[in-house]
């Protein structure tokens, strides 16, 4: 269990709300449903939702970033996520690792598998549907974004998202000495601060992945502060 999964959640009933997707830039078709992921076990058979107050504050952190870089926009790479889908996902990206490493399953000891796994949690949320400690993209709290310039094109942030390797890190850049990698740090630092003055949180591991108002969130907020410790606004979105 991962320590931010103890904080205690007290769903507000907020319902999941379809985000204007042409406010913002999105791929189409979405990276997870051209891989087969089976948004048709979810009554909610699209990624793109999100919990209300999430989305208003999206929209409040693209504002920020068109004030400093008119005509850029966020992308939204994956939002709300089915638990099937976050199986899904943690299964594709096991086999991936497995693949880069011409490993085959069923000759890997119970460590080996242990250890890729634990590899693959580093990145990805367990599958869980126990109510008390949900993926946090099923709860309709989190998002994956990056930004497009004014001619469309993707922000260079150094790494793909959901790479897994310590490139994937925000800081991760943060002291090369490179100018192209000192550049990708910028671009990170540009997509961090616009989401932190919205009032999200970052995934310490990811630079892609913001979230507001979930277990992750405020895990990271009471760490934070040293004020009367919070607790998540929203649990496993259940329709
Ligand atoms: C790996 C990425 N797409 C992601 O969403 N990771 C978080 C931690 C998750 O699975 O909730
Ligand atoms: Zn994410």
């Amino acid at each position: 269990m991962k320590p931010y999964q103890q904080i205690i959640i007290q769903d507000c009933g907020e319902p999941l709300v379809k985000i204007p997707l042409e406010t913002f830039v999105v791929e189409t078709p979405h990276a997870y449903q051209k891989l087969g992921a089976p948004y048709h076990l979810s009554a909610i058979d699209s990624p793109y939702y999100l919990r209300q107050s999430v989305l208003e504050r999206l929209l409040t952190a693209q504002l920020l970033l068109q004030d400093n870089y008119p005509n850029w926009k966020i992308l939204i790479f994956d939002a709300y996520r089915p638990v099937e889908v976050q199986q899904f996902m943690v299964d594709y990206s096991f086999n991936q690792l497995l693949k880069e490493r011409r490993l085959n399953q069923h000759s890997l000891s119970a460590e080996q598998h242990q250890s890729i796994l634990t590899e693959v949690y580093q990145f990805w949320a367990a599958p869980s549907l126990d109510p008390a400690t949900p993926p946090p993209h099923s709860t309709g709290a989190a998002l994956d974004i990056t930004l497009v310039n004014e001619t469309g094109t993707w922000v260079n942030m150094g790494s793909e998202i959901d790479e897994i390797s310590p490139r994937s890190y925000p800081n991760y850049f943060e002291n090369s000495s490179d100018p192209t990698e000192q550049n990708y740090h910028q671009n990170r630092q540009i997509l961090s601060k616009v989401m932190k003055t919205a009032g999200f949180q970052q995934h310490p591991n990811e630079w892609w992945h913001f979230s507001w108002g979930d277990q992750l969130w405020a895990w990271l907020t009471n760490q934070q502060q040293n004020k009367t410790p919070i607790i998540a606004k929203y649990g496993r979105y259940l329709c």
